[in-house]
């Protein structure tokens, strides 16, 4: 018999008001384990909003949110849900500038540890080579002893999801991960993603329709703080309403990429 695949996060009927404005609007989410989903729509539509209330970081005013079926963590404070396996990375990557490369990893291990301090004569060989996988996988085995402020922008970004990883979230949650890189950059991110949602399920909040299109297999598109649609980015790019929704509301900057 086939195994449904299983749902790893639930939101349902999530509303989050601010000072009596609705950002987000009765939205229904479901992710399944090992599944990279692309989370879209326009300029104030309610995506960071969600990534907020998933990690923690906001509250909402109703709705509920579950982690692996019966987790409820509407209420959890953000370290909770990081504990219990929900990264969030920001924009802005927190690495320690004036760190090697490969000490960064370090440092993301060592917060990781906890509990097992005491092996950690034992753990020492173990954690090296995840450490070096981790390495390979962002692509930065030959800069492990460069200083991270050297790193260029997008390698920045990659050692912070590498610090990430370390942590082994279950649910990774990106906002827009490849703003201000470069095509190539883009590209690998992509390529990176698909590595990463190999093992665990990761959520990207993206303008750049290019990269959504080149790298997405599931879309989400919101709309004032509303589900407008979800499916492959064929069915999203051929429904009337999201074309709408998109027209004239590009933003700008990424009008160049953007054109959904
Ligand atoms: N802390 C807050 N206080 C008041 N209003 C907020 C707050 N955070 C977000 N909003 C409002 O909620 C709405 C949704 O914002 P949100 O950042 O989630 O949208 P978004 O889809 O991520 O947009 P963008 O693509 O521009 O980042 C916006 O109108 C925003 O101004």
């Amino acid at each position: 018999m086939k195994e449904k695949a299983s749902i790893i996060l639930h939101c349902n009927a999530v509303t989050v008001e601010f000072d009596g404005f609705k950002a987000v609007q009765g939205m229904d989410f479901e992710l399944k384990r090992g599944e990279l989903r692309f989370l879209i729509g326009p300029n104030g539509a309610g995506k960071t909003t969600m990534l907020d209330v998933i990690c923690g970081k906001v509250r909402p005013t109703a709705g509920k949110v579950l982690f692996k079926g019966s987790v409820d963590i509407t209420r959890k404070k953000e370290h909770a849900i990081a504990e219990l396996g929900i990264g969030r990375k920001f924009q802005t990557p927190s690495i320690f500038h004036t760190l090697t490369v490969f000490e960064n990893l370090e440092i993301a291990m060592s917060q990781n540890r906890g509990v097992f301090a005491t092996l950690r004569a034992r753990m020492r060989n173990e954690d090296r080579e995840r450490m070096m996988n981790q390495l390979a996988m962002i692509g930065l085995e030959a800069k492990a002893q460069w200083r991270a402020g050297r790193l260029s922008h997008g390698e920045k970004q990659w050692l912070e999801i590498g610090m990430m990883l370390l942590q082994e979230p279950e649910i990774l949650l990106l906002d827009e991960p490849v703003a201000g890189m470069t095509d190539k950059e883009t590209d690998k991110t992509g390529e990176l993603l698909h590595a990463i949602a190999k093992k665990r399920s990761v959520v990207v909040v993206e303008h750049d329709m290019e990269f959504v299109r080149n790298f997405a297999s599931k879309v989400t598109v919101m709309h004032e703080g509303k589900l407008l649609k979800e499916g492959s980015m064929d069915e999203v790019q051929g429904d009337d309403r999201v074309a709408e929704v998109y027209l004239g509301k590009r933003r700008d900057a990424d009008a160049g990429r953007t054109t959904a």
